[in-house]
């Protein structure tokens, strides 16, 4: 790998338009209500009849949290009243039984996720019966099999805690960080101390958590070159397995919490783009891999690796070492993905509640995939994972000429490849050293629904 980042500010300026992550295609804003819990029904019915039985993967949606970050964009309920919590555990568990009714017995959990919200807002005992609510209704793969993983905010923690995390089976964590500088941590009403951070971080590796994750942010309220290079300070005193750094989406006018954060607090677009700089560069001297988005890891972590082996897959949880686990989603607006096709549960608690209580599935939307979204989602996929499209291995598995079948992309992509973003031969495309950062503007002109939605202005911006 090159030793120098080859970020080129002209080129983030240039490139630096709106798009969606990929970690579905199509993307959340193709579902739709036809897909409803009977369609759902009938895709698990299918999966189970699959000649080789696929594994499963969960993911529970835990929407709670005691006080509300100002930047926050994610499904979430703010609550001092733990009855809520409690009343969604017995709808959950509800819901693990209409699910676990569905499936095959020769189907063994292999993956499961935490996230929110704050799965940690959850009390010890309540975390536990939940994974033992699971087990008594899935097969559960053999500890050295399972990937347990969970969201932590650090502020709802201590050594304890993780010590009981460990216990009940979880091997990877990811915790919120954000920022460590306290004038920007009180312009996102978020107070969280390093040393306790720090704490929580050593804690789990002597659990023997395999994985350590640590989300930082950029462009956040306040931020400067030098409080987020603070911030990296510290955080290379914990050496993360892995960082995801999240680009700050400013999007008021959906997220209303985000009104609490006044536009001239935030930093201009240069430095934006400087602080971005920085980092990436900081986290590349440090050892750092770019995996691909947001994402970096240290070599040796199993995402590292998988990106060496060209074995990397998207998922809704950005990147990931394992494909064709069946995704079931569980809780208010968790996303799940059997074979061909996602859906969605409804997002708010109530009526997840309502649902469940009435012995329905709180399915609210979702997709089927046709052959077309198949074909665009391996070239996706090969894309955003790989950065590589190996025309005639794409051509074997969809029977089509990849030329004539993607010509108008084909097209679209010449300014890129003359930017020196990626080259283009007879049987390839490949993504360069520079191109690395953009990977989504190479993956754009194959998504046949973005011209449509990019009318819409749905999304936020690359930097
Ligand atoms: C872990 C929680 C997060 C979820 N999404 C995001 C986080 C941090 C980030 C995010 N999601 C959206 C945006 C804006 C635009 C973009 O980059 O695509 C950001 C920064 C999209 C989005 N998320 C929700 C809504 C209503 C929207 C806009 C509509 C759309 O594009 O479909 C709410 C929402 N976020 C998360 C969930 C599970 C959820 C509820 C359905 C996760
Ligand atoms: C799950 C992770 O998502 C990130 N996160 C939360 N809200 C936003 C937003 N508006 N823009 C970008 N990232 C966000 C935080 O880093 C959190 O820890
Ligand atoms: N709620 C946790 C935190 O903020 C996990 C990440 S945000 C969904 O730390
Ligand atoms: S960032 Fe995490 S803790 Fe903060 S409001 Fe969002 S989900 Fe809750």
């Amino acid at each position: 790998m090159a030793d120098r980042l080859l970020l080129d500010r002209t080129l983030l300026r240039r490139y630096d338009v709106t798009g969606p992550r990929y970690t579905s295609y199509p993307t959340a804003a193709q579902f739709t209500e036809t897909f409803d819990a009977e369609r759902y029904r009938e895709r698990v019915a299918w999966s189970n009849d699959d000649p080789i039985p696929r594994p499963l993967s969960l993911y529970v949606h835990v929407p709670f949290c005691r006080t509300v970050c100002f930047y926050c964009a994610c499904n979430k309920v703010i609550t001092a009243n733990y009855r809520r919590a409690t009343d969604y555990l017995a709808r959950l568990i509800d819901e693990l039984d209409l699910q676990a009714a569905l499936f095959a017995d020769d189907r063994p959990v292999e993956q499961l996720h935490l996230g929110g919200g704050t799965p940690t807002y959850l009390t010890d005992e309540d975390l536990a019966s939940l994974i033992d609510a699971i087990a008594r209704r899935f097969p559960m793969a053999p500890p050295a099999e399972r990937e347990f993983s969970i969201e932590v905010d650090p502020r709802t923690v201590d050594r304890e805690r993780i010590r009981h995390l460990a216990a009940l089976g979880f091997n990877r964590l990811s915790l919120g960080v954000q920022d460590f500088d306290a004038d920007v941590q009180k312009a996102i009403n978020r107070m969280q101390g390093v040393e306790a951070t720090a704490d929580i971080v050593e804690e789990a590796r002597r659990q023997g958590f395999r994985s350590i994750n640590l989300d930082l942010m950029y462009g956040l309220p306040l931020q400067t070159p030098e409080r987020l290079s603070r911030t990296l300070d510290a955080v290379m005193t914990m050496r993360p397995d892995r960082i995801a750094l999240y680009n700050y989406a400013h999007m008021p006018q959906m997220f209303r919490i985000q009104r609490q954060i006044p536009d001239a607090s935030l930093p201009e677009a240069e430095t934006k783009l400087t602080l971005l700089v920085e980092a990436m560069e900081r986290l590349s001297r440090e050892g750092y891999r770019y995996i691909g988005m947001d994402h970096f890891a240290l070599p040796g972590d199993e995402l590292a690796e998988a990106a060496d082996n060209g074995t990397l897959h998207r998922n809704f949880q950005g990147y990931a070492t394992r494909p064709d686990l069946d995704l079931i989603g569980l809780g208010a607006s968790s996303i799940g993905q059997i074979g061909d096709s996602f859906s969605q549960n409804v997002r708010d608690p109530e009526g997840h509640a309502a649902a469940v209580r009435a012995g329905e599935l709180p399915v609210w939307r979702g997709v089927e995939l046709t052959a077309d979204d198949r074909l665009r989602r391996d070239v996706i996929q090969a894309v955003m994972c790989r950065g590589q499209v190996d025309y005639a291995a794409i051509e074997a598995r969809h029977t089509i000429d990849f030329v004539d079948y993607f010509r108008d992309a084909l097209a679209e992509l010449e300014p890129l490849v003359a930017d020196g973003l990626l080259t283009m031969g007879r049987a390839s495309l490949q993504v360069t050293e520079k191109g690395r950062f953009f990977l989504r503007n190479v993956a754009m002109p194959f998504d046949a629904y973005l011209a449509a939605s990019r009318a819409e202005r749905r999304y936020s911006r690359v930097i």
